[in-house]
């Protein structure tokens, strides 16, 4: 996160970090609590990664220092990638992991609300994006969980920014025209989430952006709100007979 400031305990309860143990462990991307037993993350993080056994999920920490060979984590059972996802840019940039064991809800980790597929026309006004990634385009994975107000953007003024790509219909921008806030390396598949009306909803996924928090080019997040069905069809225990 550019221009961010450290998050409290608890204050973000179903930010989880996706580490991978290939050569070495490390924290790779964010995800959100869903459900007991669900983790809402972008396909990019996971598409080339799909062996549910080299995944750890963290959560209920503020620090990456919490993390140590001795600490808790969630295993993973199944990676769900959208069908039509290929590169974060063209968009379905969203997949699911199922844990192996469904999690106990505490204080420092509950699931954030899916907005209803109703909602795609809210305005949200209070959008925050957060992440352990980096500070500036240049920079390492932060320790304290940062965290930064962007303002949601129009679709055509967001197209607008980006005229060399074609803004997808199911993405949102956010991020100011004069830059300095924004998401950066090592925060995508968190989440960008809205307050409206006292509930936190998880409106956007953290996908991409041309640089960190450059004037003029806002983040790109994959627009939950059109994806409820998918979610909903995935994460339903329809009958396996
Ligand atoms: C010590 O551990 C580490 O350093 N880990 C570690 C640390 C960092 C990374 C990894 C591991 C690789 C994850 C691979 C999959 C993920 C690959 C893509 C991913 N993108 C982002 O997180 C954000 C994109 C982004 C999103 C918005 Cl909304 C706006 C601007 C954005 N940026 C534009 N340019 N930079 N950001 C990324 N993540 C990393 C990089 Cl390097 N790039």
């Amino acid at each position: 996160i550019v221009g961010g400031t450290d998050s409290s305990p608890g204050e973000w309860p179903w930010q989880v970090s996706l580490h991978a143990r290939l050569s070495r462990q490390r924290h790779l991307c964010g995800g959100s609590i869903i459900s007991t037993q669900w983790i809402l993350t972008a396909a990019h993080c996971v598409a080339s990664l799909e062996n549910p056994n080299i995944w750890r999920i963290y959560a209920g920490i503020l620090r990456q220092s919490e993390i140590n060979e001795d600490t808790p984590f969630f295993k993973v059972e199944e990676i769900i990638v959208h069908s039509q996802y290929k590169y974060a840019h063209i968009g379905y940039d969203i997949a699911l992991m199922r844990l192996a064991e469904p999690m106990n809800f505490t204080d420092l980790q509950l699931p954030i609300c899916l907005p209803s597929k109703e909602d795609t026309n809210i305005f949200y006004t209070d959008c925050w994006v957060i992440g352990w990634g980096y500070r500036k385009e240049k920079g390492r994975v932060q320790d304290i969980l940062q965290k930064a107000p962007v303002p949601f953007m129009s679709k055509e003024e967001c197209q607008a920014r980006y005229r060399k790509r074609r803004i997808g219909d199911k993405v949102i921008c956010a991020g100011y025209d004069e830059g300095g806030r924004d998401a950066c390396k090592g925060d995508s598949g968190g989440p960008l989430s809205c307050r409206h009306e006292e509930v936190w909803y998880l409106v956007g996924i953290t996908s991409w952006g041309e640089g960190c928090a450059r004037p003029r080019q806002p983040g790109v997040y994959t627009k939950v709100a059109d994806y409820s069905d998918w979610i909903l069809e995935k994460t339903t225990q329809y009958e396996h007979h």
